[in-house]
């Protein structure tokens, strides 16, 4: 029965169809083609995604009227040349498509407008990970984050070693993946490691984002089988792909085939062949049929030829246009046509064939199976606590390997310190020292803390991680906050406890161990504070030279209102003194310092041999500081500070995942209105059928993805 149906796809002879699949098709194979427990059947029905002008220009279609499908049990490709609407299908698809996009048309997840995708994951084309970490460690950190708290070690570690075996990554296992001073694994390796991080809880509707792109063909026919393995066990796979080779093409059962955002083939990745072919552009003998398909679709070779006819100049040229002629001449009867008009001929075609008619019943055959219940769960099973642990382990081993993240300040903090201890030092209680030790308070509390700028970069890293991880509903907010001030806690008492028990010592500050706690104390919360800021910072510019920049300025406007470049009762009172003094951190951590310097201190008079200034006088007179509160309101004060910023953080990150939809939902209106308004804005789908225009008005109403009418 499968040699036949090889018999009557092989219309074309191109090589590697089925070379690895034998020709059978998964349902055949007593596949999941029905209801089952977590099987997702994945329709789309007239999908539209427009880039919207709301000038005079023309609104731009990246996607026009796509149906399709997707079944537990197969994978399939979306394939098209570069530019053709790939990712963008699949963004669509997973409810991921940027903010400045609108989509129209309808994405069904087993018969019902998708809620929540529960159990789905996301692979990007983009690496974000943590350099620091081996490969082994990231699969097991994430297996510790998302699995169920219940599972015991032991079953993590075989579920997590199973997963490095199953992405034939036994090599690299136990190196660091890299970062800018560690020299890591593989590009190819990495792309694994991330296809293995989503397939660790397996998943029933995976999407991946061309999960090939750089790797060497062996590579590639390694993940696409592995891919291949994963659907057979029940799961949907959707993967973009740029050009595979035919003996990857052959691991595909479905082929999605996008030009210019226009449909050309949707059905049985065997059958595409039989459709060219069918169609008068047959897939000559030992070419790949992938090639074959992207050679005809892809208008980009118009645009070459044209460029390359008008010049002899270089032989490379000369050769390419004997290529084209070469594949126009000889290939098939596809002969002297541009390439844009055999696009638009297979786009038309493809709408009239009993292709579409098949896909056409299938879909609908997929919308009567009965709405299985898709539970909205997150994506992890494991507990708040066991989050927590993960994180803060994770986070503090990140932060241990990098050394731009903490030990590289604290070596600066280190020198700083001697430095200022040297300058300073013994710095006695003349009447000169009064406004030496203020400044060199000033100095401790005001720069010392600015430094905790340069961490930026790495948190900055950490933080796509985060977001990632976020996106794809590993973990919560509050758990990440939390997890990042417990790790970075020890490095803080490092470099404070560091930074003041040189310049406590060598300069000679108020004796005693009670005040040198406080000074510790006073300088840990600062950082802690400033590093805090900057985490804030960083959730409203996620750039990393934006946020520098701005960081910088906001740390350097805190430090001229902190009390020591002006005194307090002399800054300006609107604005400056109030609010912008009582919310600095950096002012009440100077007065706790300059308190627990002075206060009970004496120190010579202006007139030597006159009488002696009490510190208490010293501080209200010269530095302009209150008494009326003792140092530790103002140590609370700078806890207060730092706990607004954290809370600030969380507050800003849920606002913008809470607001961004209702924004987007405005966007939509917006974009329909106008598009309504525009009589040239017609719906072309490659389906039209009665069903989706139904489908259509029901979305209208419920307010869903509304088609243009
Ligand atoms: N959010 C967006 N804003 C503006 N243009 C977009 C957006 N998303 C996609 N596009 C445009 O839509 C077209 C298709 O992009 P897409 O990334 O989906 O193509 P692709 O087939 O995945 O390409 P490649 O194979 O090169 O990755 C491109 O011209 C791209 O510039």
């Amino acid at each position: 029965m499968a040699e036949e149906e090889i018999e009557e796809v092989h219309v074309g002879p191109c090589v590697g169809s089925d070379a690895v699949n034998g020709g059978a098709q998964p349902h055949e194979e007593g596949l999941p083609r029905g209801r089952g427990e977590g099987n997702m059947f994945l329709v789309w029905e007239d999908l539209t995604v427009v880039l919207p002008n709301f000038g005079n220009g023309p609104t731009r279609r990246l996607l026009n009227g796509l149906t399709g499908s997707a079944e537990p049990g197969r994978i399939m490709a979306i394939m098209g040349p570069s530019g053709s609407g790939k990712s963008t299908l699949l963004d669509a698809l997973a409810g991921r498509l940027s903010g400045n996009v609108v989509m129209m048309g309808n994405v069904l997840l087993n018969g019902k407008k998708r809620l929540d995708y529960g159990s789905v994951a996301y692979v990007t084309q983009e690496d974000i990970l943590l350099g620091t970490l081996t490969v082994r460690e990231t699969i097991t950190y994430s297996a510790h984050l998302r699995l169920p708290s219940s599972m015991t070690r032991k079953d993590i570690d075989g579920i997590v070693e199973g997963t490095i075996i199953e992405m034939g990554l036994q090599e690299c296992a136990d190196r660091l993946l890299g970062n800018w001073h560690l020299r890591g694994v593989s590009g190819g390796e990495k792309k694994r490691l991330g296809i293995a991080l989503e397939i660790l809880t397996r998943p029933h509707l995976l999407f991946l984002d061309e999960p090939t792109s750089g790797l060497d063909s062996a590579s590639a026919f390694f993940v696409i089988q592995t891919l291949r393995n994963v659907s057979r066990d029940g799961r949907t796979v959707i993967s973009s792909i740029h050009q595979p080779s035919s003996e990857v093409f052959s691991l595909f059962d479905d082929l999605f085939l996008l030009s210019g955002g226009e449909q050309v083939y949707f059905g049985e990745a065997k059958m595409a062949a039989k459709f060219f072919a069918e169609e008068g552009f047959p897939c000559p003998s030992r070419r790949n049929p992938s090639d074959h398909f992207l050679r005809c679709i892809n208008s980009d070779f118009d645009v070459v030829a044209e460029a390359l006819k008008g010049s002899h100049r270089i032989s490379v040229k000369m050769f390419l246009i004997y290529e084209l002629q070469e594949f126009q001449n000889t290939s098939d009867p596809l002969t002297n046509l541009a390439t844009a008009q055999i696009k638009a001929l297979l786009v038309k075609k493809y709408r009239s064939s009993d292709y579409v008619a098949k896909a056409r019943a299938r879909i609908q055959e997929i919308s009567t199976i009965e709405g299985l219940m898709i539970e909205k769960r997150h994506s992890s099973e494991a507990t708040w606590l066991k989050q927590l642990s993960t994180l803060t382990q994770r986070s503090f081993v990140n932060m241990s390997r990098d050394l731009g993240y903490y030990w590289l300040r604290i070596a600066i903090y280190v020198a700083l310190s001697i430095c200022v201890g040297t300058i300073f030092f013994n710095i006695g209680t003349s009447y000169n020292a009064i406004l030496a030790r203020g400044a060199c308070g000033g100095f401790i509390s005001g720069f010392m803390t600015f430094m905790s700028i340069g961490g930026f970069p790495s948190f900055i890293e950490e933080l796509k991680v985060f977001h990632r991880e976020r996106r794809n509903g590993h973990y919560g907010i509050a758990v990440y906050i939390l997890s990042n001030f417990l790790s970075s806690f020890p490095y803080l008492t490092v470099m404070s406890l560091a930074t003041s028990s040189i310049t406590y010592y060598m300069v000679k500050f108020r004796p005693g161990i009670s005040h040198f706690m406080y000074a510790s104390l006073d300088l840990i919360i600062s950082i802690a504070t400033v590093e805090s800021c900057m985490m804030m910072i960083a959730s409203l510019v996620p750039n990393f030279m934006m946020g520098v920049i701005i960081g910088a300025g906001y740390i350097g406007l805190m430090m001229m209102t902190a009390g020591y470049f002006r005194l307090l009762p002399d800054l300006p009172k609107i604005f400056w003194r109030y609010p912008v003094s009582y919310i600095n951190y950096g002012a009440w951590a100077l007065q706790g310092a300059y308190k627990n310097d002075m206060v009970g201190l004496e120190f010579d008079g202006f007139i030597p041999g006159g009488p002696k200034l009490k510190g208490d006088v010293v501080l209200t007179t010269m530095l302009g500081i209150r008494l009326d509160h003792s140092k530790w309101w103002d140590l609370a004060a700078v806890i207060m500070i730092l706990i607004a910023y954290r809370l600030l953080f969380f507050v800003i990150i849920k606002f913008k995942e809470r607001v961004s939809p209702l924004f987007r939902t405005l966007y939509v209106k917006r974009t329909l209105q106008h598009l309504k308004e525009r009589p040239s804005f017609r719906k072309t789908s490659a389906f039209p059928s009665k069903r989706h225009q139904a489908l259509h008005s029901l979305s209208s109403q419920e307010g869903l993805n509304s088609p243009i009418n």
